[in-house]
């Protein structure tokens, strides 16, 4: 009888095939364990930071990295003898060779729009140079997951070094963010909401001078001081745990200037304006309060002509949802009210008619400061008069002012009136029974 085990160590054929199997599977198991030391290295030595697209910072970094693209293409082109060769060489060769395109519209000095290209990474994996180190853009997008409020897919930038240079995430966030502010720098950006959230609504705008929205003697330092006085003492209402929030109510006729100080007044600050339309389609208590809680840093929320929301009384606004708004009077208070913060919040609203608002309205605490604008004094109509026609002409200011006497004009209208005689102050006194006859037809 053959032994098998002899058999099979005599049969080549047998022995051969035995020995593949052996380097095969020799062979997959070294694979193997270079894809996991090679992940275990990536664990160790690589740090990767994931923006997705609907954090702020996510735009603020793809804007950064388009003007490192742009100066890094300056610097390639420049012939800039500083720069060495080297680093020149590197600059190019981390330039992504696939961008997108960001339109946008920007407004200069003048008044005038341009349209601007900025080419940001695109989709896929692009090298950057910062700071004497490699750091890698991955740009992917999960076509899978839409944002409902923008219907754009959503998206994610992760930046990925060694893990030695992880405090370098904190300074391209920083220097990111900061680039997105300058680039707004002189300008007061209007923000509107736009489902849960506050969207920039148009072009930035060049900033109102205060001195050109011209109220009643004293009434303009008036609020300017209560407010800086407001935003300096952020401590105190901290300490002495008070909501740290105020609230201004600018009322008068239409066309004195409430909207225009509020603009001139932002613009002087330094702050935004995020303005909220208390009768539109769709919002309701909650998104109003939410809308409250998440307004912008360094921005003054108007409700504008807030006794068009709520001008009846508040049983009846309480029960029925006004026009296609949702807000319901108790609603609005609570906002208001809203859970107390140690954010700063600010808070303007405007009216024409004062009398129609409830009393828990304007009680303070929701409403701690009331400014009446009015009709023209001859104070205003003096100052608008010199500061369309020129300081020299304070004398033809004051027979102009006196023509005017015992006649209701606006500020508005007084604008309206000068820039129609803008070449020439004679021609605005000349035709002042255009204006007061406007007046009279208007009232
Ligand atoms: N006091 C003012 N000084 C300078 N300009 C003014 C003044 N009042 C009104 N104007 C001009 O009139 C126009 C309308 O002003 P604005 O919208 O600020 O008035 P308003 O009081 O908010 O009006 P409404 O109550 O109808 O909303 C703007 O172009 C503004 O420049």
């Amino acid at each position: 009888m053959v032994d098998l085990s002899t058999f099979l160590a005599d049969n080549p054929l047998f022995s051969a095939g035995f020995g593949l199997i052996g380097v095969g599977a020799g062979l997959a198991v070294l694979r193997q364990s270079a894809r996991r030391g090679a992940d275990l290295m990536k664990r160790q030595l690589l740090v990767s930071i994931e923006i997705p697209s609907h954090d702020k910072s996510y735009q603020w970094v793809l804007g950064w990295l388009s003007r490192r693209g742009a100066d890094a293409i300056r610097a390639v082109d420049s012939g800039n003898k500083d720069i060495t060769w080297v680093r020149r060489r590197i600059a190019g060769a981390v330039l992504p060779r696939h961008v997108a395109v960001q339109t946008s519209y920007k407004q200069h000095d003048n008044g005038s729009v341009s349209t601007a290209f900025t080419m940001v990474p695109g989709q896929g994996k692009h090298i950057f140079f910062y700071q004497g180190i490699f750091i890698q853009v991955d740009r992917q997008r999960n076509a899978k997951m839409i944002d409902i409020q923008s219907a754009a897919p959503f998206e994610t930038v992760t930046l990925t070094t060694l893990s030695r240079d992880r405090a370098v995430f904190t300074d391209i966030l920083q220097e990111a963010r900061e680039y997105a502010l300058s680039q707004n720098e002189g300008r007061t950006v209007l923000y509107t909401s736009f489902g849960p959230e506050w969207r920039p609504f148009g072009l930035p705008r060049k900033r109102r001078l205060l001195d050109s929205v011209i109220l009643d003697q004293g009434v303009s330092a008036g609020i300017v001081e209560d407010v800086k006085d407001f935003i300096s003492n952020g401590k105190w209402y901290d300490e002495r745990g008070i909501p740290y929030r105020r609230g201004y109510l600018l009322h008068g006729p239409p066309g004195s200037g409430k909207t225009s100080f509020i603009q001139a007044l932002a613009g002087d600050l330094g702050y935004n304006i995020c303005i909220l339309n208390l009768s539109e389609r769709g919002l309701t208590d909650d998104r109003l309060n939410h809308l409250l809680t998440v307004a912008p840093e360094r921005s003054l929320v108007l409700l504008e002509d807030i006794d068009a929301a709520f001008n009846r009384n508040r049983q009846q606004s309480d029960n029925a949802a006004y026009q296609q708004s949702m807000v319901t009077f108790s609603g609005l208070l609570n906002a208001l009210d809203g859970v107390a913060s140690s954010d700063e919040r600010i808070i303007f609203m405007t009216t024409n008619h004062i009398e129609r608002l409830d009393p828990a309205l304007v009680r303070p605490g929701r409403v701690d400061v009331k400014v009446y604008l009015g009709n023209a004094t001859k104070y205003q109509i003096c100052k608008m008069f010199t500061r369309f026609y020129g300081a020299e002409n304070e004398k033809l200011a004051e027979t102009f002012a006196e023509k005017l006497q015992g006649h209701t004009v606006s500020t508005a209208q007084l604008q309206g009136h000068f820039v129609a005689h803008k070449k020439d102050a004679a021609s605005a006194i000349d035709n002042v029974a255009s204006l007061i006859e406007m007046c009279q037809g208007n009232k």
